[in-house]
């Protein structure tokens, strides 16, 4: 049994297939797309691919752009299955007003960092950012409750929106710095202050609410550029979609086991 793994964000979609679904499966393959290249799937990374039974996507560019993921994996025998947020699902409660409206790739995320959190037998809070196209920092307290997080705009849409705005920051990228002394280095530091700044926010604000430091987790295409600025205690986590993904489909298939042996 080989299980794929989709991580549809607004810019890439991200893709992995592993010997089973469950927690710690053994990942085989891997990739990266950008949405652009999502036609040409089928017929080039996964024309090689030992076909996979079982799928779960994490979707949030749209349906256009599911339904052309939907083209693709037609090329073989399996049902598409994509994330939905609940209320409640493996081992996180979701604390969202409306817990449909909650992002799935964060929704995701959550419960690949609850399980890490399990896993690892850590009494701890949990702090999981994504930096994407977007930015979210969303809180875990002790017991996988989701407190509530924040969006902003990544890297690429604080530069974009600038430049838009204004008639003299249209400049090569610069460096981050303290006390910039160039437009170039006022505006890359500038964006990465904002998201380091936001989530040290968000650190103290689940510090001051659990009293115990959190574990801080993050991932995300630009996580990298943003890691060296973050103060506080941090791990880059990968393939954090891919463990929520996991765990969100051993879930599954335990409840549908359960749900066929009561029929
Ligand atoms: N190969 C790369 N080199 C540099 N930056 C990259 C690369 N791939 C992704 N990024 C950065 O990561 C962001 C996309 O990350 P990703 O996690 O794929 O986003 P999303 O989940 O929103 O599609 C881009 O906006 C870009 O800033
Ligand atoms: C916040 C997001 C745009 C992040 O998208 P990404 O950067 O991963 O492409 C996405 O999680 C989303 O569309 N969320 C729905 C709204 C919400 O979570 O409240
Ligand atoms: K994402």
């Amino acid at each position: 049994m080989s299980f794929l793994a989709i991580d549809i964000g607004n810019t890439r979609l991200k893709w992995a297939r592993f010997d089973g679904a469950q927690p710690g499966a053994t990942l085989l393959e891997h990739g990266a797309v950008f949405l652009e290249h999502i036609e040409d799937l089928a017929e080039r990374e996964w024309s090689t691919l030992p076909a996979p039974q079982q799928m779960l996507g994490a979707n949030v560019a749209g349906d256009a752009v599911r339904r052309r993921v939907e083209e693709q994996l037609e090329c073989w025998d399996l049902a598409p299955r994509w994330v939905v947020p609940s209320s409640h699902e493996a081992g996180v409660h979701n604390g969202y007003d409306h817990p449909t409206r909650l992002g799935a790739d964060r929704w995701v995320a959550l419960v690949g960092a609850r399980s890490q959190v399990l896993r690892r037998g850590l009494q701890k809070p949990c702090l999981v950012v994504m930096v994407g196209t977007a930015v979210t920092v969303d809180a875990l307290d002790l017991e996988g409750n989701f407190l509530g997080g924040l969006i902003l705009p990544g890297h690429g849409i604080m530069l974009r929106a600038l430049e838009g705005g204004t008639a003299g920051l249209r400049v090569p990228t610069g460096e981050v710095r303290e006390f910039p002394t160039n437009t170039s280095d006022a505006l890359t530091s500038g964006g990465n202050y904002a998201i380091t700044g936001a989530i040290e926010r968000m650190h103290r604000h689940l510090l001051q609410r659990t009293g115990i430091p959190p574990l801080t987790l993050m991932t995300g295409g630009a996580a990298w550029k943003v890691a060296p600025a973050l103060d506080i205690e941090h791990e880059l986590v990968d393939g954090l979609l891919f463990d929520g993904l996991l765990a969100l489909e051993a879930d599954n298939q335990t409840r549908r086991a359960a749900t066929a042996s009561s029929a």
